[in-house]
């Protein structure tokens, strides 16, 4: 096997402000899991891991009855143990490894197969990026304030917003998270920057504004006016 995609789905969508757990609200007539799974195998990844709440394991697995290539595992609390989880239940050992966020339904398939062409190309962690669109600023205090004194603000040229899928050898990929579940003091949001701490440095490929990640409301109705679209259903 090339390549394995893991998709953490384990989150709550604390920030959504919704019963369901974030992966399993409907978007379009599927849940937000069923179009990430639907992107990874449409960009022909063989094997799809879903780390998914404990609770939900079984709607999961009933979800996907039909789809042998996708496995269900139950996640973590948090979004590191979720992808370890899901990497511990990998038989074998694929060249690479994806990781993809259920949060992200509408990653078009050119984003994957960037991701992949760079892999393939012999880059060890690859991430899609985009350029910031806000002026940004770091808060000086580490107390959140209703009226917050700002730092200078930071060159934006050079900065970039960090979506998935992310890619990076299996090898590498396990490594990093397994030395990350031994030292725990660092946090880290997502897995290039675990790779990083092992000196592999990521490199950025373009990512795409329909990436965008389900996090708050207004992102949710977002994606439903989106799906309405003809190349979306
Ligand atoms: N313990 C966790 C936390 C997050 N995730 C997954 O990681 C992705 C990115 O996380 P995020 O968008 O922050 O989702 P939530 O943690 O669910 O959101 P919130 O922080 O608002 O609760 C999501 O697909 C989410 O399901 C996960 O698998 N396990
Ligand atoms: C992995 C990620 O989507 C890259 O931008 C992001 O770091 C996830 O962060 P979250 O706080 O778990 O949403």
């Amino acid at each position: 096997m090339e390549t394995v995609a893991i998709i953490p789905a384990a989150g709550s969508g604390t920030r959504l402000r919704l019963e369901t757990p974030k992966a399993f609200v409907p978007l379009g007539g599927r849940t937000l899991l069923e179009h990430a799974v639907a992107g990874v195998l449409n960009a022909g990844i063989e094997l799809v891991v879903i780390a998914v709440p404990r609770d939900l394991k079984a709607r999961a697995l009933d979800m996907f009855r039909t789809q042998p290539n996708v496995q269900t595992v139950i996640g973590g609390t948090e979004r590191t143990e979720s992808v370890r989880n899901a990497l511990a239940a990998i038989d074998g050992k694929p060249t690479y490894a994806l990781v993809h966020d259920a949060a992200r339904p509408l990653t078009p398939r050119r984003v994957f197969d960037r991701v992949l062409t760079a892999l393939r190309a012999g880059h060890r962690n690859v991430v899609p990026v985009l350029p910031v669109s806000d002026t940004v600023r770091t808060l000086t205090s580490q107390q959140p304030e209703e009226v917050a004194p700002l730092g200078a603000p930071v060159e934006r040229a050079r900065l970039r917003a960090v979506q998935t899928p992310q890619g990076f050898t299996f090898d590498d990929l396990v490594a990093a998270h397994d030395r990350f579940a031994r030292d725990t003091s660092t946090q880290m949001t997502d897995d290039a920057s675990l790779l990083e701490t092992m000196g592999i440095p990521s490199v950025g490929v373009e990512g795409s504004h329909e990436a965008f990640k389900i996090t708050h409301p207004l992102d949710l109705e977002l994606a439903r006016m989106l799906c309405g679209r003809k190349e979306y259903t």
